[in-house]
């Protein structure tokens, strides 16, 4: 029978179906990070149970590190025995921990893939609801709760529901200037924050495939924006050669088998979706998001809608009053006073490389405060090796160490209150950059553009 890829990876994992029509399912790689492990370290001692493979859990320290100074120990306490009891549980279970100052250190998505941990056909959980980006690879990656991560602590399996499927495909050539971060922004601004609610979303189609790597990963970080259990897209040829060579990547002969059987994975011709949808790309401009939702964005030259449902009249109204925005106006023009360029959707080299490429021989605005947190320590080290550092310095912006950051600020940086931040994170949830923070999701092309000039323009008039 005809399968979708999310079936054909679930199916190979299913340990055992029970009566209730839920499937014991198989994990092969567990991440963990400080934020959501504690309480599952302390219900296994409670219960007193033994990790069951613990070589399939890895552990970074991300959230709650702050991004100057990592040398010395965390000054905010709360920060500091987060971290703490990390290392202290993962010594106590024997888990391989890339904590502070540890060369592979960084945020847990995107270290992942870079370090080849994140494999096609494999499933991957982790207490972090953007472990979707993992799915880039074909993989069937999700996050969960934290008495799920201790259930699969104690034995590698989840009890499941098969999720529903559905397929976005995004057909023909993005256009000068549009991104992975616009694609995504303008498919969740078209479904909205529900929209994909209890579906594993494949995404296909031609301005798919032709994404790089981190592009996919950037499309597949922001399922969980629309309510999806996760997002995927068939491994291919650009899959392979990001994965090859990498430290936990297949060997040899292990690799050659491996291509053979991640070659099969990819939704059969006529495969039943649930639901689908496809869209042109050619339709699609540089985004921005005007709300407090990450579904409510609109084009960069667009205007802020003036009529909504009256259902959703008090919300929307609450969240443009949030945001200082009035309906039906433009952004253009607006006066910006932080960018953050950083978070697991886009704080990988390419993005790096995408900044330094635009701010070359250009200044920030004055008034603007342009901070470049990077996804990992190999990030920051390659960055450095190409030079970028040097012309981040050189435009005004300040390259950070790595960390979660300013996505949701756990850390010591926050944006201020009133404070309008373009940022290149996932979610602009009302405080989620610090009480009263204001938060306007872009891509880091976007972002760039708008650090230099220091207000919203039509960046398609500003391109290099
Ligand atoms: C802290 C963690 C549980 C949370 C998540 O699950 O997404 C965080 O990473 C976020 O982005 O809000
Ligand atoms: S970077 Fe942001 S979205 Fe990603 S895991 Fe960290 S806090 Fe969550």
């Amino acid at each position: 029978m005809a399968r979708s890829l999310v079936d054909k990876i679930w199916d190979a994992h299913v340990v055992r179906s029970i009566a209730s029509g839920q499937d014991v399912v198989y994990i092969d790689r567990h991440l963990i990070h400080e934020v959501t492990s504690p309480q599952a370290f302390d219900e296994l001692a409670a219960r007193n149970l033994p990790l069951f493979r613990p070589n399939r859990i890895l552990a970074t320290a991300d959230h709650n590190v702050p991004t100057l100074n990592q040398h010395l120990p965390i000054v905010e306490p709360l920060s500091r025995s987060q971290v703490d009891k990390l290392t202290e549980n993962c010594q106590k279970y024997g888990i391989e921990l890339y904590g502070l100052g540890h060369q592979r250190q960084g945020i847990v998505h995107v270290i992942g893939p870079e370090l080849g941990l994140t494999l096609p056909g494999t499933t991957i959980v982790c207490g972090d609801s953007h472990t979707s980006t993992h799915g880039a690879f074909g993989a069937v990656a999700f996050g969960i709760g934290t008495s799920q991560v201790a259930q699969v602590m104690a034995s590698q399996c989840l009890l499941l529901t098969r999720p529903k499927r559905m397929r976005i495909a995004v057909e023909g050539q993005l256009r000068p200037g549009v991104t992975a971060k616009d694609l995504i922004l303008y498919v969740i601004s078209q479904l909205g924050t529900g929209g994909a609610t209890g579906y594993f979303v494949e995404y296909a189609g031609s301005a798919v495939r032709s994404l790089s790597m981190e592009g996919r990963m950037t499309v597949c970080n922001m399922s969980i924006e629309m309510g999806a259990r996760g997002g995927l897209i068939a491994p291919d040829a650009t899959t392979f050669a990001y994965v090859e060579g990498r430290p936990f990547a297949p060997k040899g002969a292990a690799w050659e088998q491996a291509v053979s059987y991640w070659e099969t994975l990819y939704s059969d011709d006529d495969a039943v979706f649930d639901a689908e949808y496809v869209y042109d790309a050619a339709e699609i401009t540089p985004m921005i998001t005007y709300g407090t939702n990450p579904g409510m964005g609109i084009p960069l030259t667009g205007h802020v809608p003036s009529q909504v449902p009256d259902s959703e009249a008090e919300s929307f109204d609450k969240s443009l009053k949030y945001m200082g925005f009035e309906r039906g106006e433009s952004l253009l023009g607006k006066q910006i006073d932080y960018v953050f360029i950083g978070s697991c959707t886009n704080s990988r080299i390419e993005d790096l490389r995408t900044v330094a490429a635009y701010v070359q021989g250009k200044h920030k605005a004055g008034h603007v405060e342009a901070i470049i947190v990077p996804g990992s320590k190999q990030v920051e080290q390659q960055a450095i090796a190409e030079g970028i550092d040097k012309i981040f310095a050189a435009a005004g912006f300040e390259l950070r160490e790595p960390g979660c950051s300013a996505c949701l600020a756990m850390n010591e940086d926050k944006i201020p209150a009133g404070a309008y931040c373009v940022a290149t994170s996932n979610r602009n949830f009302e405080g989620r950059q610090g009480p009263g923070s204001r938060t306007l999701l872009a891509s880091p092309l976007v972002a760039a553009i708008t650090a230099v000039q220091g207000r919203i323009v039509d960046i398609t008039q500003y391109l290099n």
